[in-house]
């Protein structure tokens, strides 16, 4: 091991960590990841603590002399900051900092938290259950949406040895951490513990701020790599670039600070919503002063908040007149400095051009200039329109094909945008395809291979049109079989424009022939679906009744159909539900040449009761308005049949008018999935809090 002062490069160690992994010699893939996290952490505590130190260092210069430009002297004080940092991370990590610079997929990695996916599976390995579900846990806690790992922490649940406490995680910000048993307190109206927990999180928090905020500070001591100026901009203009990037960084912090590990949004108004509940928790606690000092900080933020205006006039009068009730220093600083920040970021924007994303709500309508708020209202304006056109479109709509029925609307299926259709296949059709499902059962790839995505009690299996094109080719399934794919989904399609979206291309997203099999001794006493109630495009969060169009969902897909293929088999019924994911508002039976379509967004929650018994198939479909997302399968798919028809001599390309073809390449991964992630807490005051999923790569090593 090295001295403490010589810190090893982390991706060195992680490379050989991976390495001594993958020929499973555990015991070293264990230490040398351990090493690496170890190094990772030295190295940012170092950077932060050089960073604060050579700010410190810059302050004490004091100012410039008035006979020097000023420009020079910023100049001067940045070269010297550079130059600074340099010198104090060389002494701290034993090294030039250069040796320490990852690649940007190593750094990926670890901002991922990706060494403890290895980690668990080293320890489980070594049968150190404790570190395993730890470092699961620690990696699942930034990447929710890990199918693989979700299955393995439901392993560890059920494992006897396996303590509660083991469920840590290893990489916990403080203020997070508090903020979690805060809030847990505060919702089972504990409120002397919430108040503790609370006060940590909001100290802890304004100092990550702090952190965050210095972190703004450059150069950016060489971690950026690309990005290089194309123009030559003038001395002025660099600077006013330069100081208005490092406020717009040091605004993103409020973001990041208040976004937790494995989420993409941001908690709302983490600042003021502590004030809020904090308010709260001391009126419950009879401490009106310290309610009074919280309700005052929070009117920092909203002024004009009428409940807060009305609990300070009764704290007043039971405080006594000669009380002054003050708001806290420290937080009177960040919203002065705050409101500095944006009006001359906002200024910036209105006359130097670019975007600012507020990560505040409070911000007071005054300090944005009209003319970006006439932009804002026409953006919001517009998405309004849209959805009016697609719900007055709905109503028409002639049908391409003859003989198709509408069995059920949007009305009688209680929501937008939902439709059944029945007679878009033929019995024989169905049974074509039916028989292609067979052939293709053994070779068939269900999500990234693996065969129960959704419930162990359901065996599940897909064919895309590429492959079910190339099985042809190689003689496993009937040609004819794998055009009636490709027909019956162009044909899915045509429909589904045709009633939503009339004179809109719809391309299509991804196809996808599916079947779930019951797994015979498996049914007893089951209580699962075959696919949990999701949204196509977003991630469903039911408690907050929110639906998060943010990836890794498919945020592109906007129709999605069903076509089914067969009714021989128990339960399986399609069913509706509201936001909540429970309220169930329509149900659809499969049956052969029904589809169902419906938009693919938070409108339309949707679910599989459990299959138990017999098999259920059926051609998943997702349709974009997006022609860089359109299935590039099917172009190959396409091309193979033309080829084929032209070996043959036979009409068929010319037949088949199911041509959707764009010149992107676009890589669809073969899991049409991203499924509602954890889900938000309620509070009493204040809004929503909002939490977020992500998802990493899923592995298919473990
Ligand atoms: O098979 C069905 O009825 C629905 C499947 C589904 O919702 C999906 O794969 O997203
Ligand atoms: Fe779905």
């Amino acid at each position: 091991t090295s001295p403490p002062s010589r810190l090893a490069p982390y991706d060195l160690l992680y490379a050989d960590g991976v390495r001594a992994y993958f020929a499973r010699d555990w015991g070293r893939a264990a230490e040398l990841l351990q090493r690496s996290l170890h190094s990772y952490a030295g190295l940012r505590a170092a950077r932060r603590s050089c960073r604060a130190s050579c700010r410190r260092e810059a302050a004490f210069l004091g100012d410039p002399p008035a006979a020097r430009p000023w420009e020079a002297a910023l100049f001067e004080r940045v070269l010297q900051r550079a130059d600074c940092l340099q010198h104090c991370l060389g002494g701290r990590l034993g090294a030039a900092p250069s040796a320490h610079r990852a690649s940007l997929a190593v750094r990926r990695d670890f901002e991922q938290r990706e060494p403890y996916n290895y980690l668990q599976v080293a320890f489980f390995q070594l049968k150190k259950l404790d570190q395993a579900v730890s470092a699961a846990h620690t990696f699942f806690v930034a990447n929710p949406q890990h199918l693989q790992m979700r299955e393995d922490m439901e392993k560890y649940r059920r494992m006897s040895g396996v303590k509660a406490d083991n469920f840590r995680d290893l990489e916990a910000a403080p203020h997070w951490e508090a903020y979690e048993a805060g809030m847990q307190h505060y919702n089972a109206d504990e409120y002397l513990q919430a108040v503790d927990r609370l006060e940590e999180s909001l100290r802890e928090a304004l100092s990550a701020l702090e952190e965050c905020r210095a972190l703004c500070e450059g150069p950016l001591e060489e971690e950026e790599e690309e990005e290089e100026e194309e123009m030559q901009p003038g001395l002025y203009e660099a600077i006013a670039a330069h100081y208005i990037q490092v406020l717009k960084c040091r605004q993103q912090c409020v973001l990041d600070i208040a976004t937790k590990p494995g989420r993409i949004s941001a908690t709302e108004d983490f600042i003021p919503s502590h004030l809020d509940l904090l308010q709260f928790a001391y009126d419950q606690v009879g401490n009106q002063a310290l309610a009074a000092e919280c309700a005052a900080s929070y009117l920092l933020f909203y002024p004009t908040d009428e409940p807060v205006l009305e609990k300070m006039k009764q704290y007043q009068t039971e405080l006594g007149e000669d009380t002054t009730v003050t708001a806290r220093e420290n937080i009177h600083h960040y919203v002065q400095r705050s409101l500095m920040e944006k009006k001359l970021i906002y200024y910036a924007v209105e006359h130097l051009g670019g975007t600012f994303n507020d990560p505040d709500l409070w911000t007071p309508d005054e300090l944005i200039p009209e003319s970006l708020k006439q932009k804002y209202r026409e953006d919001q304006e517009k998405q309004k329109q849209e959805t009016l056109d697609v719900e007055e479109r709905e109503k028409r709509g002639p049908l391409p094909f003859e003989g198709i029925t509408v069995t059920m609307d949007s009305r009688q299926m209680n929501g937008t945008h939902r439709v059944v259709f029945d007679r878009v296949l033929t019995e024989s059709e169905c049974k074509d395809l039916l028989r292609l499902t067979k052939a293709a059962a053994g070779t068939g790839d269900g999500y990234r291979a693996r065969r129960s995505p959704h419930t162990p009690h359901e065996r599940f299996e897909g064919l895309t049109v590429l492959k079910a094109t190339q099985l042809a080719q190689n003689g496993d399934v009937d040609w004819r079989d794998a055009k009636l794919l490709l027909q019956a989904s162009e044909k899915s399609r045509k429909i589904i424009e045709s009633y939503f979206t009339p004179g809109k291309k719809l391309h299509f997203s991804f196809t996808h022939l599916v079947c779930r099999t019951a797994v015979e001794e498996e049914q007893e006493g089951r209580m699962d679906l075959s696919h949990p109630v999701h949204a196509d495009n977003c991630l469903l969060d039911p408690e907050g009744k929110e639906c998060w169009k943010e990836p890794p969902a498919y945020v592109y897909r906007d129709y999605s159909g069903i076509l089914y293929l067969n009714d021989d088999f128990q339960g399986g019924g399609l069913f509706f539900t509201e936001m909540d994911a429970v309220t169930v508002t329509a149900k659809v039976r499969p049956k052969c040449g029904r589809l169902v379509a419906f938009s693919s967004g938070k409108e339309n929650p949707h679910g599989v009761r459990a299959v138990s018994r017999g098999r259920r198939c059926a051609i998943a479909l997702w349709y974009t308005h997006s022609q860089e997302h359109a299935e590039q399968e099917r172009v190959k798919a396409e091309e193979l049949m033309e080829q084929r028809a032209t070996e043959q001599n036979q009409p068929e390309g010319e037949e088949y008018q199911g041509a959707d073809h764009s010149s992107r390449s676009s890589s669809e991964p073969l899991a049409p999935d991203g499924r509602a992630g954890p889900v938000s807490r309620r509070h009493k005051p204040g809004s929503d809090r909002r939490q977020q999923p992500k998802q990493t790569r899923a592995r298919d090593e473990f």
